[in-house]
């Protein structure tokens, strides 16, 4: 059957991505209804950066269907291209130009029409923060300030569906929170956005949903906190205790078909509540108790740690 494009602003079926032995992307299927802000998650090296890459057709799958706002990809990425706008992990600004005049350039490539562009550069260093600094070179502006300039790049031509690539990779955490309110707006603003980022605080924050990606594919999909209560459910009992016992403790649960995680010099025992009495009694009384979060998901669907 054929995606329905009217739901979806993005549809991905069966992609595939190989490079050489290595598939990167492995039967990924994937739907960004209108309206949405998708957080992609996943580890370094699930593939979330080759997934953008096709969308904006830098990449070609070697497999699968994509569509992009009713394009067909490849064959009609250009039409794609000039729709989205796409915020990539790498800064790429033009530094011996100044922010306004980086922002012209994608003015003019992203078609704005003449009469539009001043007023549409003039918007987009408002969103971004950077009237004020709109003359200044982009290799004079700070790491944070050069990052707004890369969203409002994107943002030019006011596009219905952005992609953003790990949009806070490496910054300092007040630099994130002031990027947190630039996407927090884009969402106000019902604009689609398929964000991808390794920080689980960054998808809870921001997403409406979140697509969980381990080893090519979306292992799990939803709002996080009913991701949240299917696979670690409402309370996460921690145990505290030397090696030996952490071990004993991480095999008792497993025997019980119960999912743990290690968290530090302790063993969290998941979805805590649903656990058997025979269980409870064998574990003895945890050291904490608290309530499970999107980070549990993550580190029990994809076996990874987080940062
Ligand atoms: N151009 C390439 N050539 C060879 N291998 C590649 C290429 N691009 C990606 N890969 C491999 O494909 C896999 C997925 O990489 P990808 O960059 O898509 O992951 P990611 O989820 O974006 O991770 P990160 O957060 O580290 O960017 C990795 O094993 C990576 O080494």
């Amino acid at each position: 059957m054929l995606p329905d494009h009217t739901l979806s602003a993005i549809s991905i079926r069966g992609a595939v991505k190989r490079y050489g032995a290595i598939t990167a992307v492995d039967g990924l299927d994937l739907e960004v209804p209108y309206g949405v802000c998708l957080g992609l998650l996943g580890p370094n090296g699930a593939g979330k950066s080759t997934t953008m890459r096709m969308l904006t057709a830098q990449s070609r799958a070697d497999e699968g269907e994509i569509t992009v706002l009713g394009n067909v990809l490849p064959k009609e990425s250009k039409k794609a291209r000039a729709l989205m706008g796409v915020v990539p992990q790498q800064d790429n600004l033009d530094e011996e130009l100044t922010a306004r005049q980086n922002l012209e350039v994608f003015a003019h490539l992203y078609r704005v029409p003449k009469g539009d562009r001043v007023a549409a550069v003039d918007r987009a260093l408002a969103v971004a923060q950077l009237t004020d600094r709109a003359d200044t070179k982009a290799d004079d502006l700070s790491g944070g300030m050069r990052r707004r300039l890369l969203i409002a790049r994107g943002l030019v031509h006011r596009p219905r569906l952005v992609l953003l690539d790990e949009p806070t990779v490496g910054l300092d955490p007040q630099v994130r929170q002031e990027l947190w309110s630039l996407v927090a707006a884009l969402r106000a603003e019902g604009v689609t956005t398929l964000m991808s980022t390794h920080y689980i605080e960054e998808a809870e924050r921001l997403a409406d949903e979140c697509a969980l990606m381990s080893r090519g594919r979306v292992v799990a999909r939803g709002t996080p906190a009913d991701l949240i209560a299917e696979h670690a459910g409402a309370r996460v009992d921690e145990h505290h205790g030397p090696p030996d016992r952490l071990a004993e403790i991480a095999e008792l649960a497993r025997q019980a078909g119960v999912a743990t995680r290690r968290t530090g010099p302790s063993v969290s025992v998941l979805a805590a509540e649903r656990q058997p009495e025979s269980l409870r009694d064998r574990l003895g009384p945890p050291s904490v108790q608290r309530a499970a979060s999107l980070e549990d998901v993550f580190v029990v669907l994809t076996g990874e740690s987080v940062e």
